[in-house]
């Protein structure tokens, strides 16, 4: 491809991102799964491309709002200007560079308007960063965040707002099923992949990057999964013992699924549920690689399906890895925090509310309810909690310090009788992890 053609393409998968619903990730790999004759190297220049954009957004937006020429009506093409500014503020193109490559050939992008012949004027040589850019823009987070975050944050505020700008490094999950982490590392250096030990998880390894593990026999083999640190904490904290009765009530894919399976060592029994049907179909292909072989599949029609009532009381555990705000994975999803408006935290903290309740009646005497969300804002945490247990009196708080020295062992990062993971502090995803016990 031309370099030109490569910001063509740029500017239609972030147009297909904004028009979308999808996640950025699954976006793209729709956008090349149509384009196949798009070959790798080009395929990394132009994810590359519309992450620096998606990371940047707010502070680009800021610059093209700023240097926009004041008598020109406000331009439509959002993601074509967002690149220009890029180009220039993020990636050292200088604006002859820029010009040059949107010249309206074939497949490369329009020639460029004059606006944006201004705007290339206006932004050459200043930086991305200006002390003018109020903090919702310097750290890039919808504005009417600003006094949650503020409050749940506290004097951490600058260091994780900073540390949830930054481009997460890619972890690992060893299939406890099929190797161990010193067998994982040297497959792993075989195929040229570098990969150490995490701080935390066991079963954790990091690699710094995106290699394309996918593409490796060690993947293929299912010794080994992607997923974060954070997420294999979950899962462990669970605590889900061999031979144990267990429902992973907000399954999705299956990430926490396969983990669980492979701390039960493949016996007892996983009802991994989710109301999206599709989502726990694509778990099929994963939990065969893993060789996990104790897991049930079912769609439920909503939180209260029949079935819940039907296993009253019939579960050992019930992991609930809940719908959020997904604030702790902003590292990962860059522009899933646009897609979220302060009505639709208002619908998040009641079906959280409602899951919670109707999972928590499959829980037998004795049994234990793992509430788990990746979100940072404590309505979505410890209010929930608070909320359940003012209804539901037959269940206490297992403090997961507690939980931690059986389950992992040794001291975790537990502070009270909650778990909460931050990039800042643990280099995971922000997650928070409530253990609830139902009286015997
Ligand atoms: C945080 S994601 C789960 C991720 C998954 N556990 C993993 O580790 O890959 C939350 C999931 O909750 C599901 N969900 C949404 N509403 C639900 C409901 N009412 N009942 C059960 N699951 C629901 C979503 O479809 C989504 O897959």
């Amino acid at each position: 491809m031309t370099p030109g053609a490569r910001l063509q393409a740029a500017i239609e998968l972030l147009a297909s991102i904004h028009a979308g619903t999808a996640p950025a990730d699954r976006a793209a790999h729709e956008f090349f799964r149509a384009r196949r004759y798009i070959g790798g190297g080009d395929r990394r220049e132009v994810l590359g491309l519309i992450y620096a954009v998606l990371r940047a957004r707010a502070r680009l937006d800021w610059w093209i709002a700023r240097a926009w020429p004041a008598e020109a009506p406000r331009s439509e093409e959002t993601d074509r200007l967002r690149l220009v500014a890029a180009l220039l503020l993020i990636e050292g193109w200088n604006a002859d560079r820029v010009a040059g490559s949107f010249d309206g050939g074939q497949y490369r992008p329009a020639l460029l308007s004059r606006e944006e012949r201004a705007l290339l004027k206006a932004l050459a040589g200043q930086t991305l960063d200006h002390p003018e850019q109020p903090d919702w823009v310097r750290f890039e987070y919808p504005e009417w965040l600003d006094a949650p975050l503020r409050a749940a944050l506290g004097d951490r505020f600058e260091s994780e707002m900073r540390a949830l700008m930054e481009e997460a490094a890619t972890d690992i999950r060893v299939n406890a099923l099929k190797a161990d982490r010193t067998a994982a590392i040297r497959a792993l250096k075989a195929e040229k992949v570098e990969a150490r030990p995490t701080s935390l998880s066991p079963w954790g390894l990091r690699v710094e990057g995106r290699p394309p593990l996918a593409s490796l026999e060690v993947f293929k083999s299912g010794a080994i999964e992607v997923q974060d640190e954070g997420s294999q904490l979950v899962a462990l904290l669970t605590d889900a013992r061999p031979g144990q009765r267990v429902v992973d009530f907000c399954a999705g894919a299956g990430g926490k699924t396969l983990a669980l399976a492979a701390q039960m060592q493949n016996k007892g029994h996983i009802v991994a549920c989710d109301v999206l049907e599709g989502r726990i179909l694509r778990a099929s292909t994963r939990l065969r690689r893993a060789g996990v072989h104790n897991v049930e599949r079912r769609a439920l029609s909503t939180e209260r399906d029949p079935w819940v009532k039907r296993h009253a009381a019939a579960f050992d555990r019930v992991l609930v890895d809940a719908p959020c705000s997904g604030s702790g994975t902003w590292r990962r999803n860059p522009d899933q925090k646009w897609r979220l408006a302060p009505g639709d935290l208002e619908e998040l903290l009641a079906l959280q509310e409602s899951i919670l309740k109707s999972a928590a009646r499959l829980v037998k005497q004795g049994g234990r309810l793992v509430y788990a969300t990746c979100a940072l804002l404590p309505a979505e945490n410890e209010g929930q909690i608070r909320r359940f247990l003012e209804t539901h009196d037959k269940f206490h708080v297992v403090p997961v310090a507690d939980v931690w020295r059986t389950a992992i062992g040794g001291e975790g990062p537990a502070e009270g009788e909650f778990l909460r993971l931050s990039p800042a502090r643990q280099g995971t995803d922000g997650f928070f992890v409530a253990v609830l016990e139902r009286e015997k």
